[in-house]
């Protein structure tokens, strides 16, 4: 099955669009080269070898620059009149639907159509040079939410792949996105009631006489969600033309895109128009928090959207934007179609019901609490504003996995703080550290002392029980008869964890296996006496090693949620390297789901290393 997108018009051209850019008033640097991604042996594979460039150049592009670049260069600035929008489309304003509520994801729906729309034109439309050099295949751009859907494939393989590909993706990131986009009404679902209600809508056009089949606004549709920035109160999400020519990068993008949001919403003016409220000094309200200089700059610029270099490229290096921080592959995959594999973003997730927790209220304001106590006793300072000064100076996305947690410099310890991206965040981050969200929740779980016939450390369902805990600050007892409030409870737990977890590591560098067995058969307290580091291991309070064995529960329930979670590592490496060239969606599926496993892996490694010599204490 196929779209009725540009069926009888030549494949992308990048000389049209060059054209198109030019008279349209785009400034680009003229060190600036539009390269097709289509050339990899991969994709030559895919198309069984057979391909002429004219249909490499379908596959996409990216931007590399012919010079060294420096910090602060331009380039490229796109007036905003020639971006695309539910503003600036020709396609007549919807009927308003009372079923279809307003919001970001309606604007998307909206915008795809308003794209399907200058697509049905061709070439009477405006932007037909910029539409005309999108990619086009493979249809809806390999997004996820279509894989193994009849209306998106080109063959009965590739529908296997799909489908294939979407259980592999089962307990991952991308999984899990998937689930809650459908959930909130952001699935296939919703977009195919959305094209039903509106594909009327639609006006027929010279080449387009009859209404378009649900492949093409499904298409159109990736082309916005894969492309379209949120620019401004007027546009509010847009097409811009050359801007969405540059790959991401999460770790080391080379530029970003620079809009002033502070438009009049009614008619989209930057200067000072009529629909402005004036104060006192005759500034209007909007302009009020800009500088005398900044003023009068705005009222006489061209508005525009700008890139501009904020980490130097070398020559002959590719040019990466960000779409967005700490952008991990689970979301890449589901959002924009592919991975990078450069472990950004916050690690696994976990929800917050799933944890027996409810957002909002007590919860999160303890966490609050937790956090700034966590960081007082880390040594509060860093927060995480340094600037990555790591540019080696060839532009390369080297992949040196900035630390994305608060105070936070012991990569090999068990527990993490809270991710700066969300700090109420329950995660296993990039470095296989448990959040201490996720330390604090399970804390807080157990049952206090006396009632130690309700913690078997089996029972999945005490994950869920609701003490609501949080609610409190007040003082109480703990395992070990101090009083201290349940923040400090938890947060000398986790010191207590993690000294014991650095004897360990120290132990473990010195000793031989001998010394460790030894060690695991003695009983702690005999431990004390000997001198090497190993054996002085400190005597764990009855919580905190509840609390261990809970997080390895967490762990494995994790790992089995995945598909095929009997097969090791080195079974699934075997197996995605087996697959067809073709298998496409398999292997971006199967990659996820071993680099997610290899970190709940590594991260139960710790833990039983951990409870191997603490678990056996009697609590
Ligand atoms: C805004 S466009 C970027 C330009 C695009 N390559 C093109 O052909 O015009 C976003 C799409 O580019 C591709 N892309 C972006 N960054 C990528 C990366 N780091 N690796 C592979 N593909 C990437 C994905 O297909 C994504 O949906």
């Amino acid at each position: 099955m196929s779209t009725d997108i540009y069926p009888n018009r030549p494949p992308p051209s990048k000389a049209l669009l060059q054209e198109w850019l030019r008279s349209y008033g785009v400034f680009t640097d003229s060190s600036l080269e539009i390269c097709s991604m289509g050339g990899e042996v991969e994709d030559e594979h895919e198309i069984n070898g057979s391909v002429g460039e004219s249909e490499l150049e379908g596959r996409g592009w990216r931007v590399i620059a012919k010079r060294d670049m420096e910090e602060g260069e331009l380039l490229c600035s796109i007036p905003k009149t020639v971006l695309l929008s539910i503003k600036s489309s020709s396609l007549p304003a919807l009927p308003s639907s009372s079923s279809h509520k307003h919001d970001q994801h309606t604007s998307l729906l909206h915008l795809a159509l308003c794209v399907l729309h200058d697509f049905r034109l061709e070439t009477e439309s405006r932007w037909y040079g910029y539409l005309q050099s999108l990619p086009r295949h493979p249809v809806g751009l390999g997004l996820p939410i279509f894989w193994g859907m009849e209306e998106m494939c080109d063959s009965l393989g590739q529908k296997r792949d799909g489908e294939q590909g979407l259980r592999w993706l089962e307990g991952t990131e991308a999984g899990r996105d998937l689930e809650r986009k459908d959930r909130e009404g952001m699935g296939l679902t919703a977009l195919t009631a959305f094209y039903k209600t509106f594909s009327s809508h639609l006006p027929p056009t010279s080449s387009h006489p009859d209404p378009s089949p649900l492949s093409s606004f499904l298409h159109a549709y990736s082309l916005v969600s894969t492309r379209a920035f949120l620019i401004d109160l007027y546009h509010t999400v847009a097409l811009t033309p050359f801007s969405d020519l540059f790959n991401h990068s999460s770790t080391t993008p080379n530029t970003s895109l620079l809009s002033d949001d502070f438009v009049c919403h009614v008619c989209g003016s930057l200067a000072t128009c009529p629909h402005d409220v004036m104060n006192n000094d005759g500034v209007s309200w909007r302009l009020s928090h800009l500088g005398d200089w900044e003023r009068r700059k705005v009222e006489n610029e061209v508005d525009s959207v700008d890139m501009r270099v904020e980490r130097r490229v070398a020559d002959g290096h590719e040019i990466w934007n960000s779409y967005g921080e700490g952008m991990g592959d689970g979301r890449l995959l589901v959002e924009w179609g592919f991975i990078s594999e450069e472990f950004a973003g916050d690690g696994l997730v976990w929800d917050v019901d799933e944890m027996g927790r409810r957002e909002g209220g007590d919860w999160e304001e303890e966490l609050d609490g937790l956090g700034k106590e966590w960081k007082s006793r880390k040594g509060g300072g860093n927060d995480g504003d340094e600037v990555d000064d790591d540019d080696d100076g060839d532009g390369d996305k080297d992949n040196d996995n900035d630390n994305d947690y608060d105070n936070d410099n012991d990569n090999e310890a068990l527990l993490c703080g809270q991710s700066k991206s969300e700090s109420h965040l329950l995660n296993l981050d990039q470095l296989g550290r448990i959040s201490i969200n996720i330390y604090a929740s399970l804390w807080l779980d157990q049952t206090p002392k006396g009632d130690e016939s309700s913690t078997s450390s089996t029972a999945t369902n005490e994950i869920g029980s609701q003490h609501n805990l949080y609610a409190s600050l007040t003082p109480e007892q703990d395992d070990d008869g101090t009083v201290k409030t349940k923040i400090d409870g938890i947060l000398d737990s986790a010191e207590e964890l993690e000294e014991s977890w650095q004897r360990l590591q120290a132990a473990s560098l010195l000793c031989t296996t001998d010394d460790k067995v030894e060690m695991k058969n003695t009983d702690s307290s005999a431990r004390q006496t000997d001198s090497l580091p190993l054996a002085s291991p400190l005597t764990m309070t009855g919580k905190t090693v509840r609390v261990a064995r809970r997080i390895r529960e967490l762990l494995t329930a994790r790992m089995k949620k995945m598909y095929r979670p009997d097969l090791s590592q080195e079974e699934l490496f075997i197996l995605r390297d087996n697959l067809n060239p073709g298998d496409r969606y398999r292997r971006l599926a199967m990659t996820l789901s071993i680099n997610e496993r290899g970190l709940l892996i590594s991260a139960l490694s710790k833990w039983d290393e951990w409870l191997d010599v603490y678990g056996t204490q009697r609590l």
